[in-house]
């Protein structure tokens, strides 16, 4: 079994167990879910921001522990304050040492817009999405059949929230393309694989229509990358690790976007 396989294996029972712990209305009347989505589309694509999409992630399955140190509501802040256009906040437990509350730890001191970095395979994760203010929400193509993704893509504008589709493959994205997306990213790193090249971006950027906003996702670690990258039409780039690994993320990502 891959890695994602396991990941999407062990989301199943874990989404089931969340399912009995608290209904989808208990989740409705929770104080963040009536707040009115802001639109990361339109702050990605400001002129007066980087397009930087900001991820707060501990650990991950291909390099372990990154930051065991760093506090989510400090770190999201200087993100932002670096001047990020957005904030990815890792929610998955099990394999990426994140919570949905870091995510609602986010929510309470940041404005822009937040995206929910988990992997999606249930409406009820929706609502939860929704339920701790996230905007936005990530749909792996790789993770769901296209009528599958959809239905779910649906789901979230239907409560107000955006949509992130990621790819990693032609056939990923023609298959799985429909109406219900807002962005379109490509994400450098297999992940069955972990293999990292920014070239699967620059393959694939000629295949995503103009309606959606093209993101550049993982490995991203050189600011001459993300000029490359626009170069082919991307305005949004999500980078985690390379300001994670560090004991301050918030001063690496503001010397980063200094050098675009
Ligand atoms: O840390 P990096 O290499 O900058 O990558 C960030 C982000 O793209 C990566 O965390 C990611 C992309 N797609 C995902 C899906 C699930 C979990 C994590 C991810």
């Amino acid at each position: 079994m891959n890695i994602l396989d396991k990941i999407v294996a062990h989301k199943e029972g874990e989404v089931a167990l969340r399912k009995v712990k608290r209904s989808i209305d208990e989740l409705s009347s929770r104080p963040w879910f009536d707040r009115e989505p802001v639109s990361a589309k339109s702050w990605i694509t400001s002129p007066n921001r980087s397009g930087i999409i900001a991820e707060f992630k501990r650990q991950s399955p291909s390099k372990g522990l990154i930051n065991g140190e760093a506090k989510v509501s400090d770190v999201t802040e200087e993100y932002i304050a670096a001047g990020a256009s957005a904030l990815s906040v890792l929610t998955d437990e099990q394999f990426f040492g994140g919570k949905i509350d870091d995510l609602l730890a986010a929510r309470a001191i940041n404005a822009a817009p937040i995206l929910r970095k988990d992997f999606i395979i249930d409406e009820y994760q929706i609502y939860e999405a929704k339920s701790v203010g996230a905007d936005l929400i990530l749909l792996i193509a790789a993770c769901l059949p296209p009528a599958r993704l959809k239905q779910l893509a649906a789901k979230a504008k239907e409560l107000g929230m955006q949509v992130l589709m990621e790819v990693h493959s032609e056939e990923e994205l023609t298959d799985h393309l429909n109406e219900h997306l807002d962005l379109v990213g490509v994400n450098n790193r297999n992940l069955k694989t972990f293999e990292v090249s920014i070239e699967t971006s620059i393959r694939l950027s000629e295949l995503i229509p103009r309606d959606f906003v093209k993101i550049s996702e993982s490995g991203i670690s050189d600011p001459a990358t993300i000029k490359q990258l626009k170069q082919y039409g991307y305005e949004g780039f999500l980078i985690g690790e390379n300001f994670m690994k560090t004991t301050d993320p918030g001063a690496a990502c503001k010397a980063f976007i200094a050098q675009l």
